[in-house]
């Protein structure tokens, strides 16, 4: 199974919402990584069918989306943001509702929503309404009504957000499970996230694909330009005007220990190499005063 983008642009007026997007994806999670406004929501809306290309197209196994109709989107899983719960509903009422948009049959509605709400723990709250769900009760029965025609393809848009590390934790490992035979795309601004189960992660940036790389090759392509120094407080100010500063501990003696991102190792202090994480990669490439032309 393959989803290849070719060319992939949305335009919105003035503005490019994506810019020729070039990426082929196969099973696997992928994350899908940028902060606001860099076109996440776009490439996740044009592959569900939502909005339509201003030009370039998405292809499943080869062959265009907007061609194969049906026959692709009856293949799609789609976990939009919470604002569109049905309040009244029960969790329930919710999965049969989505159950019969989807177009299942009964028999084959009742078994799977039964199990859908047992996998996701939500069983002993099969009538409570989902207005009165917490924010990760309200993030599994999302989940669950994605899964409802055993999607081959899922896409996920912050199905972490608002959580607590429990609940986090527990989406997050269970997205991880569910992933043999799925093409997942998780989108957040959360690095922790889906630094560990993510097979590639895509880094959006104002439209545009950034990187595209597995956690262990981005993090291994960033080894030259992380650095570390101790320096008395008074310095850090200094610092953070020059360098991508993307961590600060409090030392006992009074001085700080300061993470950067630098092309280059800095001659100021007495940096020495240090590990760079994830999340400092994201921190470096998403700069917005140093790396403006950070591009593919
Ligand atoms: N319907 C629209 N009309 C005009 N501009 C839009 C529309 N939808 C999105 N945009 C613009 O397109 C760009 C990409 O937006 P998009 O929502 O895809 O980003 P995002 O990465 O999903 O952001 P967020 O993390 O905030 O959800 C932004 O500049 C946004 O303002």
């Amino acid at each position: 199974m393959m989803i290849s983008f070719v060319d992939l642009t949305k335009k919105y007026k003035d503005t490019i919402a994506l810019s020729n997007f070039r990426a082929e994806l196969t099973e696997g999670v992928y994350g899908l990584l940028g902060p606001n406004g860099a076109g996440k929501s776009t490439l996740m809306n044009i592959i569900s069918g939502n909005i339509k290309a201003t030009s370039g197209s998405c292809l499943w196994n080869g062959k265009d989306i907007t061609v194969l109709g049906k026959e692709f989107f009856n293949l799609l899983g789609y976990m939009p943001q919470q604002q569109n719960l049905y309040h009244n509903f029960t969790a329930k009422q919710f999965l049969w509702y989505m159950a019969a948009m989807k177009g299942l049959k009964r028999k084959q509605a009742a078994e799977k929503i039964d199990f859908l709400l047992e996998l996701l723990h939500l069983k002993e709250y099969s009538h409570k309404k989902l207005g009165e769900f917490s924010g990760g009760m309200k993030q599994r029965i999302l989940i669950a009504q994605s899964l409802l025609n055993d999607p081959q393809i899922l896409i996920l848009d912050e199905p972490t957000v608002g959580l607590d590390p429990m609940e986090r934790a527990s989406i997050r490992n269970f997205i991880s499970e569910i992933s043999q035979n799925k093409i997942i795309i998780f989108a957040t601004h959360v690095v922790s996230d889906i630094e560990n189960i993510a097979k590639e992660i895509i880094f959006l940036k104002k439209g545009k694909l950034i990187l595209k790389d597995s956690p262990i090759n981005i993090i291994k392509s960033m080894y030259s330009k992380a650095w570390r120094t101790c320096v008395p407080a008074k310095e850090l100010e200094r610092i953070r005007k020059n360098y991508v500063v993307t961590n600060v501990v409090a030392k006992m003696d009074g001085t700080l220990c300061v993470d950067i991102m630098s092309d280059y190792c800095p001659q100021d202090y007495e940096w020495t190499a240090a590990e760079p994480t994830l999340e400092s990669v994201y921190l470096y490439l998403f700069d917005e005063v140093r790396n403006e032309d950070i591009s593919r």
